[in-house]
């Protein structure tokens, strides 16, 4: 809806008003039309202000009607825009809170823009899949320049008021009253001539060497995109404005905007942008939910455990403002975590122009600091004998009332709850390293956590700035549960035929941040070792005969095992899958060593290896994380599909335009998937975790419904279960 009045005499006062975020459905872009009609044609009318209610000027177009066509009825935006531009009365864009996206560039189709000093702005199209195509990529170069332009269309990122002042995207920031400040200078520049404020008249800015900083761009953007499509497009897209007259380049706008609209990136882009805001309203197999359960205020935290995990929880939380006490009991990795914690957040404050946040943090090495914090979590060694002493001390040492945390990544968390005398006040706090950087956490109940800590530490990890995603409690929660089938058919590839290069190669150009072994080389090859070694499971010298690859009837490779016994641990030991110029350096090499060492395993274990294909790599090692994927579901340990999908996006490095596996699976058929698996499955017996599960059949036999049905689905697998 839109809302006219006329204030001051003169001003014609049009208000945006579409609840959240004033988003440009066709209700309101109607109402524009006809209001800036009204207030054209009006003769006491004399100059125009636009603004927004509740604080926020417009958060872009309706990105729910993009879902469907048949939504897309209304006024189109472009022409809209150039009406405003093209009006003889000066329109004044009053902008608070923010304006995105399309909401940009309707105030940059308005003669003048001033914006609040808190407000932001910004064309976060590309984070959508899209250009920004209402005029956005030909008007924003014309206005700031070509590099500048450029960095905002291709990284969607949100400035600040001084920044795009400084940029000369606004013409003026007020500290109070914007739609105030605005009317006023409406009334000031009333009569005056308009020519020089059409940005589509304007030339951009001319840049010295164009051609080489359009290349150079194009180059850095083809790296970070990992097979987006629309970074691309969007530089294609700036490259019109700056080469082409306006006219033509709002049609080759037009044109790249057509190709991403339809694309399969757009619908997997646009469904994480809502699957996000989904895990925000968290609900547990209890009932409880997000909206009827209450936390409360956080103002001193511990943090147990200064290794890398604790350093990089106590940085992230001294961030938010809040007191931290923390402990470590080793002298030496007492004296190391002072220094590299207050490194980090020098770094920190510099990268986000923030002050300092030292002063919170009170550094002890005894437990019996902690008696009065709010909240703890345990970051000590992932070792449960160990952890479940620290929460029987944390127990007898804090008030009562306070939860406790802790940051395993997959031992159980009802085994460490039931050390307490509040076993209800128990959850986990599954953060990824680095811990202050990484934007996901999973937030893990068991079967007694209090909703009311499930609220409070999800309320906690939205202030830390985090994706909080909860889930139940299993081991390895939702992420590592489903990483396990993963990198084990990356194992068994490679006992198959396959190299790590192959598999890795496969798996990035998919869009994976990083292949299977080159995370398994960066994260150290001996943390699963010692794992598997508790558990049994590991034979000295990988063990002869058939039972070697074989664990409890289920198939095992024993590679991992042997590299470690070989002191391969990966990055830190400058040896693992890859081979590095000295221990610690990033940069992975294939190792001829892994060739002849694949061989003689190989040769011993009487395989003969076959060529693999990427096709295989990528159904043998997506598939199968997808069908625990689906057993999670069914489980009822994630809620529902988005909670997976964000937990890989955030947490796994899984590409964003594909949507999560989840989504993936929903793009890709679930008959194919299935049909895929029972193949796979058909072929290798002892791979149960190829078996599709039930859940998968069910979807399949509904009619493979949309990712947004499945939960009816789940509903009724779970019922009959
Ligand atoms: C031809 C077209 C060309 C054009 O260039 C294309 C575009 O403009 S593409 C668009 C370019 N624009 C963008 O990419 C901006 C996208 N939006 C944002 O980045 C943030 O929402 C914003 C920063 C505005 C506010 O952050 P915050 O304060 O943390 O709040 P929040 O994030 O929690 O959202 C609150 C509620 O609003 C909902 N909703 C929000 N935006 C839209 C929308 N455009 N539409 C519909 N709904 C929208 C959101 O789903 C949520 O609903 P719910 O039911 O409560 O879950």
């Amino acid at each position: 809806m839109t809302q006219y009045s006329r204030v001051s005499g003169s001003v014609g006062l049009i208000t945006l008003k579409n609840p959240p975020v004033n988003q440009l459905s066709a209700v309101v872009r109607h109402g524009i039309v006809d209001t800036v009609q009204k207030a054209l044609s009006d003769p006491k009318v004399k100059s125009v202000v636009i603004c927004g209610q509740n604080g926020m000027f417009c958060g872009g177009a309706d990105i729910k009607e993009f879902q469907t066509l048949a939504n897309m009825r209304g006024p189109p935006l472009i022409p809209m825009i150039h009406s405003i531009e093209a009006a003889d009365k000066p329109v004044v864009a009053a902008i608070e809170g923010g304006a995105f996206g399309g909401g940009l560039e309707l105030a940059l189709g308005c003669h003048y823009r001033i914006a609040h000093s808190k407000a932001k702005v910004g064309l976060p199209e590309v984070t959508l899949g899209l250009l920004p195509a209402a005029g956005g990529s030909q008007r924003l170069p014309r206005l700031i320049g070509v590099p500048a332009a450029l960095s905002l269309i291709t990284t969607g990122r949100h400035i600040t008021a001084a920044e795009a002042l400084q940029l000369g995207l606004v013409d003026q920031v007020a500290d109070h009253n914007t739609v105030d400040a605005a009317v006023k200078f409406a009334l000031s520049v009333a009569g005056q001539s308009l020519d020089a404020r059409r940005i589509s008249n304007f030339q951009c800015p001319p840049v010295p060497n164009m051609d080489a900083l359009f290349e150079d761009v194009m180059q850095k953007v083809r790296t970070t995109a990992r097979g987006a499509i629309a970074p691309i497009a969007c530089v294609q897209a700036v490259r019109a404005a700056a080469t082409l007259p306006y006219t033509q380049g709002m049609q080759r706008e037009k044109e790249l905007m057509a190709t991403l609209f339809t694309s399969g990136q757009a619908r997997a882009l646009q469904y994480c942008f809502f699957a996000q805001r989904v895990v925000g309203r968290w609900s547990m197999p209890s009932g409880a939910r997000w909206d009827t359960s209450k936390g409360r205020p956080i103002h001193k935290a511990a943090v147990i455990g200064l290794g890398t995990m604790g350093r990089g929880i106590t940085v992230a939380l001294a961030q938010t403002g809040l007191s931290v006490v923390a402990v470590e009991t080793q002298e030496k990795q007492f004296m190391e975590a002072k220094k590299a914690v207050s490194n980090m957040l020098e770094r920190g404050a510099k990268r986000s122009g923030k002050p300092l946040a030292h002063g919170k943090i009170t550094y002890s090495q005894s437990l019996q600091a902690v008696a009065d914090v709010d909240l703890v979590i345990e970051a000590v060694f992932e070792d449960m004998g160990l952890k479940k002493k620290v929460f029987q001390q944390l127990s007898a040492v804090c008030k009562p009332g306070t939860f406790l945390c802790t940051n395993t990544s997959t031992l159980d968390v009802d085994e460490l709850a039931s050390q307490t005398h509040q076993p209800e006040l128990v959850v986990g706090m599954h953060f990824f390293a680095p811990a202050h950087i990484m934007k996901l956490l999973e937030v893990v109940y068991g079967p007694r956590s209090s909703p009311e800590l499930v609220a409070v530490v999800m309320e906690l990890g939205k202030k830390m700035g985090k994706v909080s995603v909860a889930v139940g409690n299993c081991r390895g929660f939702v992420g590592n549960r489903m990483l396990k089938p993963y990198r084990d058919q990356a194992y068994f590839l490679l006992e198959e035929g396959a190299t790590p290069q192959l598999i890795d190669q496969a798996l990035e150009e998919f869009g994976f941040a990083m292949g299977a072994f080159k995370v398994s080389d960066l994260s150290g090859l001996d943390v699963g070792w010692k794992v598997r070694k508790e558990e049994g499971l590991v034979q000295p010298g990988g063990g002869s005969g058939k039972s070697a690859r074989i664990r409890n009837g289920v198939r095992y490779s024993p590679l991992g095992d042997l590299m470690c016994e070989q002191g391969r641990f990966g990055q830190k030991t400058g040896r693992g899958w890859y081979q590095y110029d000295k221990p610690g350096s990033r940069d992975a090499r294939p190792d001829p060593w892994m060739h002849s060492f694949l061989e003689e395993y190989r040769a011993r274990h009487g395989l003969v290896a076959r060529r693999i294909s990427n096709q295989e790599v990528l159904e043998r090692c997506l598939y199968a994380m997808i069908n625990e994927g689906f057993r999670v579901l069914e489980d009822g340990i994630a809620a529902g599909p988005e909670d997976i999908d964000i937990i890989y996006v955030f947490g796994y490095g899984w590409p964003r335009h594909r949507g999560g596996p989840m989504f993936y699976a929903n793009m890709v058929g679930l008959e194919i998937v299935l049909e895929r698996l029972e193949h796979y499955a058909q072929a290798n017996p002892d791979m149960p975790t190829l078996q599709p599960c039930s859940l998968l059949r069910k979807l399949v036999a509904s009619g493979s419904p949309p990712v947004n049905k499945w939960k009816e689905v789940i509903k009724n697998v779970r019922s009959q279960l």
